[in-house]
C-alpha cells in the first residue's frame, strides 16, 4: 500500500453569487459546485528518502509554488510513516481556467497522503489544512456536489441531476485574484432563498470577465447554439449542459480549432474520492 494513483477532478461553478467583501478582502461566496469525471492525473509512490519530489507536468510553477507540494508539507507534521513521496503529475486541466486544477491537486494530494502516510486525520481537519491552501481546495476535499457559502469553505451537500458538460478552454490564463480585486466587479447578489431555480441564478464574474477577455464572450456566445452557456469560477473555461455523451461529443466536434475542450459527466461525489474508497477496500 506504498502508492496510489488518483484523478483531481475538474470542479464547475453552475452558479456563482458574490455577496459582500469582507474585512479581509475575500469575497462572501454563494455557489454551486460539481464535480466532472475528468481531471489532472496524481501517481503517489512513497519513497526511502525523507523528500516530497514531484515529477512530471510541473510546467514552470517552481516546486516550492506547487499548490501539490504545499499540500504535501501541510501534512508533514501529522505523518505516521517515515517514507517520503515522489508525485507524479499528468496536467489534463488548464490552468487558471477556472475548473480548479491547482486547488484540485492540492485536496487530491491531502487525501492521498493522508491516507499513505497514515495521518488518519478527518475531512474536517484535512478541509481547514486545505483552506489555508486555497478557498476552493474545502470543497474538493469534501468531494461532494455542494453549495458553499463563506469563502468557499462553509458546504451544504444537494442533490442534482446527473449530467453531460462540454467545457471549453479560450486559451486564456485568467488571474482569480485580479478579477476579484477589480472594483468593476459586482458584489451584492442577495442570498438564496430557499426556493431557487438555476434559471435565476448566474456567474456574477462573467459580465467583467467578457469586458475583459473578449475571447470569453466568443466562446460563450459559440457554445449558446447547443444550450444556455455559462462561464466556470472566474473563468477562462466555460460550458454548456447537454443530457447525453452522444450530444456532448457532437458539440466537442464541433469545436473551432482555437480552443481546447473536453467532456465529462458529472457525479455526486468526486472521482477521487471514489478511487481512494475502492483503493481502502483492496
Ligand atoms: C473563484 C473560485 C470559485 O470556485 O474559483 P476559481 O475561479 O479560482 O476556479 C474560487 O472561489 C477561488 O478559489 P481559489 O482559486 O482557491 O482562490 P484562492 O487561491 O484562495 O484566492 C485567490 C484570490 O482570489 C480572491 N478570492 C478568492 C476566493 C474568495 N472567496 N474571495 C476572494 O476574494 C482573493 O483575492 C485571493 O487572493
Ligand atoms: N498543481 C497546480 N496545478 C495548477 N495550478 C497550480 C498548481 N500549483 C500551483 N498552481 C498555481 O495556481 C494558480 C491557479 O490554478 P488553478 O486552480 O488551476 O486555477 P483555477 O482555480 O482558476 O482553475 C495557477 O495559475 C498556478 O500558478
Amino acid at each position: 500500500m506504498n502508492n496510489l494513483t488518483l484523478t483531481a477532478p475538474a470542479k464547475l461553478n453552475l452558479f456563482l453569487h458574490i455577496n459582500n467583501q469582507r474585512e479581509d478582502g475575500y469575497h462572501e461566496l454563494e455557489s454551486l459546485f460539481t464535480f466532472l469525471d475528468f481531471g489532472d492525473e496524481l501517481e503517489f509512490n512513497l519513497t526511502d528518502d525523507d523528500q516530497i519530489s514531484i515529477i512530471g507536468d510541473t510546467n514552470d510553477i517552481k516546486t516550492e509554488d506547487n499548490l501539490i507540494f504545499k499540500a504535501a508539507q501541510a501534512l508533514l507534521p501529522y505523518k505516521q510513516k517515515n517514507q517520503g513521496v515522489t508525485i507524479s503529475l499528468k496536467k489534463c486541466l488548464p490552468m487558471g481556467g477556472g475548473v480548479g486544477g491547482g486547488s484540485s491537486d492540492a485536496a487530491t494530494t491531502l487525501l492521498a497522503l493522508n491516507s499513505l502516510w497514515q495521518c488518519h486525520l478527518d475531512l474536517q481537519i484535512l478541509a481547514e489544512i486545505g483552506l489555508t491552501l486555497g478557498a476552493d481546495v474545502p470543497v474538493f476535499i469534501n468531494g461532494k456536489t455542494a453549495i458553499a457559502q463563506g469563502v468557499g469553505e462553509k458546504l451544504d451537500t444537494v442533490e442534482i441531476e446527473h449530467k453531460w458538460y462540454c467545457v471549453v478552454f479560450p486559451n486564456v490564463h485568467i488571474s482569480t485574484a485580479k478579477i476579484f480585486t477589480h472594483p468593476d466587479l459586482p458584489r451584492n447578489t442577495p442570498k438564496l432563498t430557499s426556493q431557487w431555480y438555476i434559471q435565476n441564478t448566474s456567474n456574477d464574474c462573467e459580465a467583467l470577465v467578457k469586458k475583459l477577455y473578449p475571447e470569453v464572450e466568443k466562446t460563450l456566445q459559440w457554445l449558446l447554439k447547443y444550450g444556455p452557456s455559462r462561464m466556470t469560477g472566474t473563468g477562462a473555461c466555460c460550458f454548456v449542459e447537454l443530457d447525453s455523451e452522444q450530444s456532448a461529443r457532437r458539440v466537442l466536434s464541433e469545436l473551432p480549432n482555437a480552443w481546447q475542450g473536453f467532456i465529462a459527466p458529472s457525479h455526486a461525489v468526486s472521482l477521487a474520492h471514489r478511487q481512494l474508497a475502492s483503493w481502502l477496500k483492496e
